[in-house]
């Protein structure tokens, strides 16, 4: 791990009229894997939607690798290295699995920004890129089944080689599991696994006794302010997070 963090949110806060779902939020993010975990309307997603430039903010100040993005649009914070995916299934339905995928890289490697591809890849390229994109995220099905059609579980594999078509250095992961079977969730969990071990992943995740195994940091957030960031165990022990997270959760 380096010293400078992939992302650095200063002060991040956000209002919707008389809610602050984010208040005053001061993280950074390395290159290693973090969980965010806290209640329902903590402001998990806000500080993604924020850090994405889905959303902007009411006040503060975020950077992606040392360049100032608070004031870049979505698709500017992609070329600084974030990718995302989303808590709602957003595929082209009748397009196959491969070119669902197939056209997320050709999207970026068109945009001439100099820290994605130097060059528009040749459709060889592009198919190969997408071939190596869908063996990381371990996609097993027919890849020439139409999206539609696949289980759930695999539609949200999909969704995660689309966001890893930038080849972004930090990855976020809104709740990747929900709504998933056991089985699927399980299939998911081991991906994102193997993938944290490529990128900096960054997991919104309700399942407590999955993430305190799987990641190297926990951040808990509470209504919108971070209340403990740490190793799991460290963090886990800590009274306020007991008393603000565990007891509502899990009781
Ligand atoms: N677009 C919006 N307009 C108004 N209020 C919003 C909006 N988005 C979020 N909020 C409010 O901000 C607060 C934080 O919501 P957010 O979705 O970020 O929490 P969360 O921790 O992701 O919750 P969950 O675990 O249920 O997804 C909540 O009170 C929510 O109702």
């Amino acid at each position: 791990m380096t010293d400078n963090p992939i992302v650095r949110c200063t002060d991040l806060r956000k209002e919707f009229a008389a809610v602050t779902a984010v208040d005053d939020l001061t993280i950074d993010i390395h290159d290693e894997f973090t969980s965010v975990i806290g209640p329902n309307g903590a402001g998990k997603t806000t500080t993604f939607n924020l850090l994405a430039g889905t959303v902007s903010p009411t006040a503060g100040r975020i950077e992606l690798n040392g360049t100032d993005v608070t004031a870049k649009g979505p698709e500017s914070r992609v070329h600084h290295g974030l990718s995302r995916t989303y808590q709602i299934t957003n595929l082209f339905d009748e397009l196959p699995a491969f070119e669902n995928v197939r056209l997320a890289v050709q999207a970026v490697s068109d945009v001439p920004y100099a820290n994605v591809f130097a060059d528009a890849l040749s459709d060889q390229e592009i198919n190969q890129r997408t071939t190596e994109i869908l063996d990381l995220v371990g996609f097993e099905e027919d890849r020439t089944t139409a999206a539609e059609n696949l289980s759930q579980g695999y539609k949200r594999l999909l969704e995660i080689a689309i966001a890893l078509a930038p080849e972004p250095d930090v990855l976020l992961l809104d709740e990747p599991t929900a709504g998933l079977a056991v089985d699927k969730k399980e299939l998911v969990f081991d991906v994102v696994g193997d993938l944290a071990n490529e990128y900096a992943v960054v997991l919104i995740e309700h399942k407590l006794d999955v993430v305190k195994d799987m990641s190297d940091r926990l951040v808990v957030m509470h209504n919108g302010q971070l209340l403990a960031s740490g190793p799991p165990e460290e963090t886990l022990s800590n009274p306020e997070v007991q008393e603000a997270y565990l007891r509502g959760v899990t009781s």
